[in-house]
């Protein structure tokens, strides 16, 4: 980036397992993580910041226990990144202690982070991180992550990583240049997408499952984008087997940030990439953490009324009366979905609910299926207390910074479990 002023970045670069091991051997790709190393630390030579998120535990175990390939059974796959992460940390440590470089590494679940306080702790601890120059090195703990409590893939964890980080740049480094509008391994008219305006605009060919160990694919990618942008970061596909081609990327976008070339201007070409343009409005902070960070236990159906007084600019507390049904099971000040509905069920000529938001609710599902459509006057008498005249408080709802873009699930709206 010489010759401009530059921006003090704080970059996440995601690592899946198919970019750190061989994916029949399990022996780990020497020759990338070479060159992820050199990257990295040149970025915090250049006064970046640099988290990497790295998938591989579970790999490093299989080669490390001799085993051909992922069991099924779940505690054998938490007991083999268990072996393999101690070696995954150890490798890394190695070889960017050739360079000098410190590393730390962090283990986190979405049901760590759930929880407000150790959310702000996982926070001052990179913050810290940060000020003494050191890489940290995150992934999921697999031996606490089981189902409801898994992120699902290292994807969306880089994406959690990098909204609590408030990062400028997520990489998502993947077996591909960029993203394509149709599958260029058998479309010969396959196009390459290079920036993504509007990720609910998207129109890219998602057919990559995943490698075999892996647990993401391109579609995960995406959900990853949308996280990230989402809270103000610009995020990136690109080839994992050319790691340093970031630092050519970073400088591509930053200059172009500082000064857009004209139509007619002759600009420098950055290596293939698609990038992902952050939300102009960023989603920060707690809002972030009600939204991303929270697995919801339900949802909460509220009606127009209540929606547009809500999303309006004066309040946002959420009212017994525009709660028109609950789904789930969900105990107080835990997380539920915010869905939009003309009526329960919804008839054929009704408009599709949507999804607006979240929020940690004061009352259980139980007791809000006592007291919906209620007046807050009223509460008392239906539960015989009223601790509070909302379903929520508006510092505990958080909405989507595109509201529509959500189609609420099917199953929840057929008359379904729990739903009145
Ligand atoms: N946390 C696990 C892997 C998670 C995962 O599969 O991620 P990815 O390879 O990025 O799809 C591990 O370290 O093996």
């Amino acid at each position: 980036m010489a010759g401009q002023a530059r921006r003090r970045l704080t970059i996440v670069i995601k690592l899946g397992t198919s970019s750190i091991v061989d994916e029949k051997t399990h022996e780990p790709l020497f020759s990338i993580l070479s060159v992820i190393v050199k990257t990295c630390v040149k970025l915090i030579k250049d006064g970046h910041r640099v988290v990497l998120v790295s998938s591989g535990a579970i790999g490093v175990g299989l080669r490390r226990m001799d085993l051909d390939r992922r069991p099924k059974h779940l505690p054998k796959v938490q007991a083999l990144a268990a072996i393999g992460q101690c070696r995954l940390m150890s490798l890394w440590d190695k070889l960017f202690d050739n360079l000098n470089q410190p590393v730390a590494q962090i283990l986190l679940t979405r049901n760590d982070i759930a929880d407000r306080t150790q959310y702000q702790n996982a926070q001052a601890t990179f913050t810290e991180l940060f000020k003494m120059n050191v890489i940290p090195i995150v992934n999921e703990n697999d031996t606490l992550a089981v189902t409801e409590i898994k992120f699902g893939d290292n994807d969306t964890l880089s994406a959690i990583t990098a909204g609590m980080v408030q990062a400028d740049y997520l990489f998502l480094m993947t077996d591909v240049d960029c993203l394509y509008d149709k599958n260029p391994r058998s479309n010969p008219e396959a196009r390459a997408i290079e920036v993504v305006e509007d990720i609910a605009d998207l129109e890219a060919d998602v057919s990559s499952a995943g490698s075999a160990l892996g647990t993401g694919g391109m579609s995960t990618k995406i959900v990853a984008a949308r996280f990230a942008t989402s809270a103000g970061v610009t995020t990136v596909i690109t080839r994992s087997s050319k790691p340093g081609n970031i630092p050519a990327i970073v400088s591509y976008i930053e200059s172009r940030r500082a000064a857009p070339p004209s139509p007619r201007q002759n600009t420098a070409v950055a290596p293939l990439h698609t990038r992902f343009l952050p939300n102009p409005h960023p989603i920060r902070d707690r809002q972030f953490w009600l939204l991303y960070s929270l697995a919801p236990h339900g949802t909460i159906f509220i009606d127009y009324g209540a929606w547009k007084k809500m999303s309006g600019t004066s309040t946002r507390n959420l009212l017994p009366a525009g709660v028109v049904g609950v789904e789930g099971n969900f105990g107080q000040q835990e997380a539920a979905r915010l869905v939009v509905v003309q009526r329960l069920p919804p008839t054929d000529s009704d408009p599709a609910p949507f999804e607006v938001g979240r929020a940690l609710v004061n009352y259980s599902a139980a007791e809000i299926r006592k007291i919906r459509g209620l007046k807050s006057t009223d509460i008392h008498e239906a539960l015989g207390y009223a601790d509070s005249s909302y379903v929520a408080l508006r510092g505990n709802i958080a909405f989507y910074e595109d509201k529509r873009s959500r189609p609420a699930t099917p199953a929840l709206l057929d008359g379904g479990v729990g739903l009145d």
